[in-house]
């Protein structure tokens, strides 16, 4: 069995608005996220793993940030892509861990939906998708309030 791991990793600064979307789900806030896309840090970061996993670049050379087409795009599409070719080359993804890291907003009560949401759209079953929260005990930007950081892995196996 051919077993790959990947690692992803992202930013995004917080900006004017009234809600962010991390992993997919869209929560209430009293700041929104910054990004050329609805900058869902989450998905970002999970769908960079996946490419790791698969060594096929960042999200960025998939979908530059230069390009209008991906402009305020619903990050469910870069996932998908990642999805797509991890199939294509034969694997399949066994599990994906990720753990957002901010102060605000409280991840723990939308959890559940956005490992709902992840394994729907990777076609696993919700055991195999892990979602996590922690603070930076207010150091640093996260610490700061100033964005939210995530940090991810993905197993991806071939038979
Ligand atoms: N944005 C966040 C941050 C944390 N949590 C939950 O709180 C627990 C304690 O956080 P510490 O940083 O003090 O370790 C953490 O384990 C999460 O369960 C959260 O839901 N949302
Ligand atoms: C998602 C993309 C799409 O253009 O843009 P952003 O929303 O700015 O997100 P980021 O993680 O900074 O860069 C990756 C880009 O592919």
């Amino acid at each position: 069995m051919d077993i790959r791991l990947g690692n992803g990793f992202d930013v995004h600064a917080f900006g004017a608005g009234d809600h962010v979307i991390l992993c997919g789900v869209k929560i209430p806030h009293d700041h929104g996220l910054v990004g050329h896309s609805d900058a869902d840090v989450g998905l970002h970061t999970v769908t960079d793993a996946i490419y790791g996993a698969l060594a096929q670049g960042d999200i960025g050379q998939h979908f530059p940030p230069s390009d209008p087409q991906w402009k305020g795009m619903s990050s469910d599409v870069f996932l998908r892509h990642a999805v797509e070719l991890t199939a294509e080359m034969g694997f399949s993804i066994s599990n994906v861990d990720c753990t957002l890291i901010c102060e605000f907003p409280k991840i723990g009560p939308h959890s559940d939906a956005m490992r709902a949401g992840m394994a729907a759209i990777m076609g696993l079953d919700v055991a195999r998708v892990s979602v996590k929260a922690t603070t930076s005990e207010k150091l640093g930007f996260t610490g700061r309030g100033e964005g939210i950081a995530c940090i991810a892995t993905a197993a991806l196996v071939k038979p």
